[in-house]
This record gives C-alpha cells, structure tokens and sequence, in this order.
C-alpha cells in the first residue's frame, strides 16, 4: 500500500517503465519525506532520470503507483496496468513539483526577469507587479539580481542554472526535482549551482537530486539511493552510505567515483 502520511510528500511503489520492450524501471519504489534531500546515484543508463521524469508526469509509467502529497497520479487497475489521473489533477499534482534540467531549458527570446514570471503569469495567472517583486528576490537569493534584463545567451552555464532554480522557485512547489544540475557545467561553474542547492536544502525544502556529484550527495544529502539496472540497488544515510557501502555493484561504482 502507498503511504498517505502527509510527511511523505512521494510516495512511488513498483514503478515500472519499458521503452520499445526494453524495461528501464524494474520495480523501483521510493518514499520521499518532507524536508528530505534525497541523491540518486548510479552508473550511466541505469534509470535515475527516467524515473525522476516519471515522478514528474515527464514520461508515463507501465506499472506502479505514484502519490504525490497524498493525490494519487497513477495506480495501478486490475489489469495491472498504471491508470492516470484525469489531466487536470495530473496538470494540478505537477505543480506540487519544480524541475530543473541538466540543459537548463530558459526560454531564449526571453529575459532573465521574463523568463521567471512566465509561468507564474500563464499557468497561475498572477499579476505581472505582484509577481516581478517576487522574481526579485529569487534572483537575489541566487545572487543574480544584476542580471536581471539580460538574456540567457549572455549568461554562463552556471549562471543559467541558477536562473532556472529560480524559475521553477517562483511556482512556489513544495518539491524540487533535479535532473543531473550541474553535467553539462565546466567544472569551474558547478560550485556556485551546488550552493544554491545547498542554501535550499538548508531552508528544508524537499529535494529529488539525479547527481554525479559525490560531494554533493555526502554533504547535502540526508539519504543516498544506489539505482542499477533499473533498480534500487542500496539506500542509506548518506554518512553510512559513503562509509560503509554494502553491496559489492555500490563500492565498484564508488570506487570508480572517488
Ligand atoms: N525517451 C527514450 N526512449 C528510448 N530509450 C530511452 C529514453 N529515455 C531513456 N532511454 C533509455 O533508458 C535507459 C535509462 O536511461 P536514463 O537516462 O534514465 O539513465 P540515467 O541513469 O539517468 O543515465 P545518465 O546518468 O547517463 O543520465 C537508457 O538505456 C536510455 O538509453
């Protein structure tokens, strides 16, 4: 049965997903708690990112269930087989949940500024004076306020992602999922992205976090997940994790990490 506590702000069970008859998601199941910062690790093509796109209504899963702060998106029907939602709860749960993306995805025609009250504006139909405050003072808090009027061609890569922090911010989710933030950074840049992460993590915001950054997910993270061949292999605090990896497909892959 899923848990339906309010601090289990995701709850995901058995979630299977096949492209082209080829399983990527074997089973995975995941509680997320409120306030946690959760790394999933694990070697390329092992399904960290299908399955945070899958939590996110980015692809659709074959078998599971998936609650997000207790409004089911997908549950299985006696077949077996997932059901969705209708799409305006599906639209509803989405907004429970902010993403950023390893491309970063800013809209290019579009300013800084512009760029972060879009959605709020469209999707939440928020004045533009009620919400330019607010853009504000994310670009502040990711140390980009003098930015503000500039396009995103003119920005780093570090820079862009901290703007795109600050675009899935102004939706006001209760869950940030991150899809690998800082790979396609040159090294130089993750640090300032990473900060920003860590700053979040600090004001408790619950955190979903696909990462090839072992630091990261020894500092940050409370909880560290494993996954391999479209499964969780290991989970453990963090701490415990990195000390004292279990299974020998954990320490191979840290090995090669560290
Ligand atoms: N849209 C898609 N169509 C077909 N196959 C896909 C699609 N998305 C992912 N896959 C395949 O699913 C598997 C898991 O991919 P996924 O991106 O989830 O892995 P990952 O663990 O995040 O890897 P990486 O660390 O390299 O990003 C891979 O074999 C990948 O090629």
């Amino acid at each position: 049965m899923p848990s339906t506590t309010p601090d289990v702000m995701i709850s995901a069970q058995g979630i299977h997903k096949a492209f082209g008859g080829v399983e990527v998601l074997r089973g995975v199941s995941l509680d997320l708690l409120r306030g946690e910062v959760v790394a999933v690790i694990g070697p390329s093509g092992s399904g960290k990112s299908t399955f945070l796109r899958c939590l996110n209504h980015l692809e659709t899963i074959d078998r599971g269930t998936i609650v997000v702060e207790g409004e089911t998106l997908a549950r299985n029907d006696d077949a077996g087989k997932a059901h969705y939602a209708p799409e305006a709860q599906i639209r509803q749960i989405g907004r429970k949940m902010g993403m950023v993306f390893q491309s970063f995805n800013l809209f290019p025609h579009l300013s800084v500024l512009e760029n972060i009250i879009e959605a709020p504006m469209l999707v939440k139909k928020l004045k533009r004076e009620h919400i330019v405050p607010k853009a504000e003072a994310l670009l502040k808090k990711v140390g980009l306020l003098e930015k503000r009027d500039a396009y995103p061609n003119r920005l780093s890569g570090g820079q862009k992602q901290r703007v795109a922090i600050a675009r899935a911010l102004a939706m006001d989710p209760d869950i940030m999922l991150f899809d690998e933030p800082t790979s396609a950074l040159d090294p130089e840049l993750t640090g300032e992205v990473l900060r920003t992460m860590r700053e979040l993590a600090n004001e408790h915001m619950t955190m979903l976090v696909v990462t090839h950054e072992m630091g990261f997910a020894r500092e940050v993270a409370n909880r560290v997940i494993f996954m391999d061949g479209g499964a969780i292999v290991e989970q453990a605090p963090a701490e415990a994790f990195f000390a004292n990896p279990q299974h020998e497909r954990t320490q191979a892959f840290l090995q090669n990490m560290l």
